[in-house]
């Protein structure tokens, strides 16, 4: 069994009464297609229909944290609220300290956002000092070596939505 990662999901949830929300950067793009991907299936499989996963985009991973503010409340107000949201974006390190400042700012609004949206935020930034690692955890390097993180954050999203939803 994997050492890493998650492992052994405990039990199947039952997403099919469940609307989530994935919203994602556009950088990076063949990287954020895979994670989108693995995500959408692994919701699928656990019985999320195909017409209550709604998905948004945004410019940068910068962009996140407000565009997913905006996201939920939109569904809210069209009357078709969300139970769960994946912000996805792919940090790829460069030669300055942008890397840094936008993976530890993001980090921690996509954190406080739970609270201010009353739902699972689910984690999917990639934070990653190369490109090997990036396609590693989508999934789509050479080697296959590592699954793919986007399905993660699909079990993720089900799992909190369907434990401590309302
Ligand atoms: O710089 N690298 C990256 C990046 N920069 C853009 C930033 O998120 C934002 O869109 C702009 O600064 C405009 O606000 N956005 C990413 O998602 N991944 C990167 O690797």
């Amino acid at each position: 069994m994997a050492v890493k990662g998650l492992g052994q999901i405990d039990q199947q949830y039952d997403g099919s009464k469940l609307r989530i929300g994935i919203i994602h950067a556009r950088w990076n793009r063949v990287i954020i297609d895979a994670l989108v991907k693995g995500a959408i299936e692994r919701m699928r499989e656990l019985g999320v229909k195909e017409e209550n996963i709604i998905v948004e985009t945004v410019p940068g991973s910068y962009e996140l944290p407000w565009g997913t503010k905006r996201f939920v409340d939109r569904q809210k107000k069209m009357g078709e609220p969300l139970d769960a949201v994946i912000p996805i974006g792919v940090l790829i390190k460069g030669s300055t300290m942008h890397f840094e400042y936008i993976s530890d700012s993001t980090t921690h609004a996509l954190m406080k956002l739970q609270n201010q949206v009353q739902l699972p935020v689910i984690f999917g930034l990639l934070t990653c000092l190369t490109e090997e690692q990036a396609f590693a955890r989508a999934g789509i390097d050479e080697g296959h070596t590592m699954h793919n993180h986007g399905e993660d954050w699909g079990a993720a999203a089900v799992e909190m939505s369907v434990k401590f939803g309302p």
